[in-house]
């Protein structure tokens, strides 16, 4: 089980360095009443120097999180799991900003003004531009192209830029990134043109990711490989970046409002249709923001996968509470640890995190032998298919 209690490892540095920084950010992001910043500067003190302590009196969530932290509380952040410290460290800031308390912070998302700014920027433009390229192009030409533009989005996250400083600003495929796994065919037999599937795609990350994962979405849809898609996305904001409904709005907005002629408005529309026809549909289902793995999913949960032709895991996180957080031996085989998924699924993957299984022997021999920070830096990334129905 990964832990942050080992000095100068990757999840000791999120917790040590990334989340008071993220805690300076909003703070100079928004007009922050006195009672909002002394919050602040209790969670600051508390997340990295004091121990666990529960959700105020009146959290909706208290008994909730009470059940879910039980042998936490009264224990460092560094010395939980990696997976339960970050989530809760999420919970604990919403809560510091007043975001779950009936008022005038009510549902204000902490990170807005960060997405918000990312979505208006010039390299937006620039990738919705280049989607004129593909359009006219046969679809087995564009589908490759767009399934590579969803996966490298995820290399546009924000909380992930923290600490990199920017420096992987550029999402395009094949530019210093590289595969660890491509089992992008396995997925495409699950999806034959005409062959009415139903297809789960597990968000993460909105703005330059997820409007590439819609730009996929209506490329399943038009391309008829899907005759409908259920986009799963987080019912708050979460590690930063999260994709929530306010998101996918925005993103949507995003894309119609691209130049009229272009082909990222057409897709647009034809998104926007394929929300009122009820063939892309939304959910945002409370487990997305829990602080366990998948393997403990609800029946509710499981029942909506399970009647799924394929899910589509995007991200990072996604993928840590896939297999498990854990420091497997990265040759485990991913279908051993997605075993107890209810159907047949996807992760679509840049690699931030320590966690990796299903890697080939050789892959996994010159990865050690580059001496790069394969498994955190970004660079690289990975498709991953358990293609089995159950
Ligand atoms: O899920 P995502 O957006 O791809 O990545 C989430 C992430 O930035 O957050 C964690 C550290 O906070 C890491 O697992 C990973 O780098």
């Amino acid at each position: 089980m990964i832990t942050s209690s080992e000095p100068g490892s990757f999840p000791w540095a999120v917790l040590a360095e990334r989340h008071p920084v993220l805690i300076q950010q909003v703070r100079d992001a928004f007009p922050l009443a006195p009672a909002q910043h002394a919050a602040l500067d209790a969670l600051l003190a508390e997340a990295t120097e004091g121990v666990i302590g529960p959700l105020g009196a009146d959290a909706h969530d208290r008994e909730r999180w009470a059940a879910w932290g039980q042998g936490y509380f009264g224990r460092s952040w560094f010395d939980v799991p990696f997976l339960w410290a970050e989530s809760y460290f999420y919970r604990k800031l919403l809560g510091a900003l007043g975001h779950f308390t009936p008022g005038p912070w009510q549902g204000i998302d902490p990170f807005g003004p960060f997405k918000a700014a990312e979505l208006a920027g010039k390299l937006v433009d620039e990738e919705l531009a280049a989607l004129d390229e593909l359009a006219g192009q046969p679809a087995d030409v564009q589908a490759p192209a767009l399934l590579a533009g969803s996966l490298w989005g995820n290399r546009a996250d924000l909380g992930f830029r923290i600490d990199s400083g920017g420096a992987h600003e550029s999402t395009a495929a094949g530019s210093d990134s590289r595969l660890v796994t491509d089992e992008s065919a396995r997925l495409w037999a699950l999806l034959p043109t005409g062959g009415a599937a139903t297809v789960h795609l597990v968000a993460d990350n909105a703005g330059r990711e997820l409007i590439p994962d819609l730009v996929l979405v209506d490329h399943l849809l038009h391309s008829e490989r899907a005759a409908d898609v259920v986009l799963h996305v987080k019912p708050h904001p979460y590690y930063i970046s999260d994709a929530t409904m306010s998101d996918v709005i925005d993103s949507l907005r995003r894309l119609t409002h691209a130049p009229a002629a272009g082909y990222a408005a057409e897709i647009g529309r034809r998104l926007w249709a394929a929300t009122a026809a009820g063939r892309l549909t939304v959910r945002a289902h409370e487990f997305f923001c829990a602080p366990f793995p998948y393997s403990a999913m609800p029946d509710a949960l499981r029942e909506q996968f399970a009647a799924a032709t394929v899910t589509v895991l995007k991200g990072d996180l996604n993928y840590r509470r896939l297999v498990g957080d854990q420091l497997w031996p990265p040759t485990t085989p991913f279908a051993e640890r997605t075993a107890y998924w209810p159907g047949p699924v996807a992760a679509l993957r840049t690699l931030k995190s320590d966690v990796i299984t299903g890697l080939d022997r050789d892959v996994l021999a010159a990865l050690e032998a580059s001496g790069e920070a394969w498994r955190t830096s970004g660079t690289h990334a990975l498709v991953q298919v358990d293609a089995r129905s159950r």
